[in-house]
């Protein structure tokens, strides 16, 4: 059973404004985690009650789709939906630029292809997961392939911090829904992530990583101060990944 902290009143706030955004007849991308599941539970009071009519939603991770059966939102696959209409998510570390790390809950790699598959991207967080530079806060989940893992193990020490390979409840390793494994990669906070990522991408056994840079379109954050939105002002030019508090 999931332990109940101070700040799921915030995590609750945050998604239930995201909620808000949802109308009839919409496509919503389900994220995974104790976030985002808070957004799957107010969609499934609304859509009870006939607030909301006639959403399909497209879940994360194997997880959220239990949840979203278990709570009677109707579901549909990425081949039969490939276009999402939004998609709300959590996250586990967001700087001002709406820049994030993902993949504490394991699910990173669906996570970031039902984002892309989404025309609007949405994050809901409580007001901790905020830093100044991305690595504050959160090392970075690398999936790698199983055969690939000492490989990659060694080209990741070669950029420095530190490695961990993550384990299941099990105490065996973590096996991601593609049946790989995560490396949580810890080192300072990161100067270019951009580049980062690049490298990360140039290497074939890292199957994904945690870096959701110019994907978000809006965050919602909420703590002790109340409701943030933070908005990309400009999803034409996304390398530049400037935004504006709304
Ligand atoms: O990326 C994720 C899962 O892969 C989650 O969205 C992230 O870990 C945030 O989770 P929570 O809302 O429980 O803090």
């Amino acid at each position: 059973m999931r332990v109940v902290g101070p700040e799921d009143k915030y995590k609750r706030l945050a998604a239930e404004m995201a909620v808000e955004r949802v109308s009839d007849g919409m496509v919503v991308g389900l994220g995974h985690g104790s976030t985002a599941a808070y957004a799957v539970l107010r969609m499934a009071v609304l859509l009870r009650d006939g607030s909301l009519k006639d959403v399909l939603g497209v879940p994360c991770s194997r997880r959220v789709e239990e949840e979203a059966r278990r709570l009677a939102i109707p579901l549909a696959t990425l081949d039969a939906r490939p276009s999402l209409d939004l998609v709300i998510d959590g996250a586990d570390e967001i700087d001002p630029g709406l820049d994030c790390i993902k993949g504490k809950g394991g699910a990173l790699l669906r996570e970031k292809i039902v984002a892309q598959a989404s025309k609007r991207r949405i994050i809901v967080a409580d007001a901790s997961k905020c830093s100044a530079r991305l690595g504050e806060k959160a090392s970075l989940p690398v999936e790698v392939l199983p055969f690939a893992l000492v490989p990659e193990r060694h080209f990741l020490e070669s950029l420095g911090g530190k490695i961990k390979l993550r384990p299941g409840p099990d105490g065996r390793p973590f096996v991601t829904a593609q049946g790989n494994f995560i490396l949580d990669w810890s080192q300072p906070p990161l100067d270019n992530p951009r580049e980062l990522a690049r490298k990360l991408e140039s290497r074939a056994g890292i199957m994904a990583h945690g870096l959701f840079l110019d994907i978000v379109d809006e965050v919602i954050v909420a703590g002790p101060q109340g409701l943030r939105l933070l908005r990309r002002a400009e999803r034409s030019s996304p390398s530049q990944g400037n935004h504006a508090l709304a």
